[in-house]
């Protein structure tokens, strides 16, 4: 018997959150809805691509834990976890080789590039896929409500300088 209810995501969806990888990459996240999220991406590889609208299954596997995974159009597959009551984050990303040899061409707005995408994807290489496992620190987390289109809505250098500062 659980102590809480695995079907409930209500302390998740609509969450905005801003971590930070071990690694240094800085990423941001909005849980759009209970199948839907959006992200940003501040520095790291491929620093400054963003992406409305990711389908993934989301999850709750604790009082305050909860999984995300999907697959991208450019065939890389993620899965993080998100433990709220500590601020414990962790990122699981495959990356297949062609965005290893050349980040570059997916840093974009991905929504207005998906065939571009999907096309690098089919051409490969897919292997061998580069495993990036890494602890974050949740730095920043509010929430925004579901469906709200405002959270995400520009590239990580269209940002003003202070930012986060002033959200709250
Ligand atoms: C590749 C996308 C991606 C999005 C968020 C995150 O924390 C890790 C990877």
């Amino acid at each position: 018997m659980n102590s809480f209810d695995k079907h409930d995501l209500s302390g998740f969806v609509g969450k905005h959150l801003i971590y930070t990888y071990d690694n240094g990459w800085n990423y941001e996240l909005y849980v759009k809805n209970a199948t839907t999220l959006d992200y940003r991406i501040h520095s790291g590889l491929v620093g400054n691509r963003w992406v409305k609208d990711q389908l993934a299954y989301i999850v709750r596997v604790g009082q305050d834990v909860y999984k995300i995974s999907w697959t991208e159009p450019t065939g890389t597959d993620v899965s993080l976890t998100a433990n709220l009551a500590d601020k414990v984050f962790h990122g699981t990303i495959f990356f297949p080789r062609w965005v290893m040899n050349n980040p570059e061409k997916t840093v974009c707005f991905q929504n207005d590039h998906i065939d571009e995408m999907k096309a690098l994807r089919d051409a490969g290489p897919a292997y061998p896929t580069e495993v990036i496992d890494e602890f974050a620190t949740i730095s920043f987390v509010r929430d925004c409500g579901e469906n709200n289109e405002e959270v995400i809505n520009c590239a990580a250098s269209e940002l003003p300088k202070d930012f986060p500062a002033g959200l709250r």
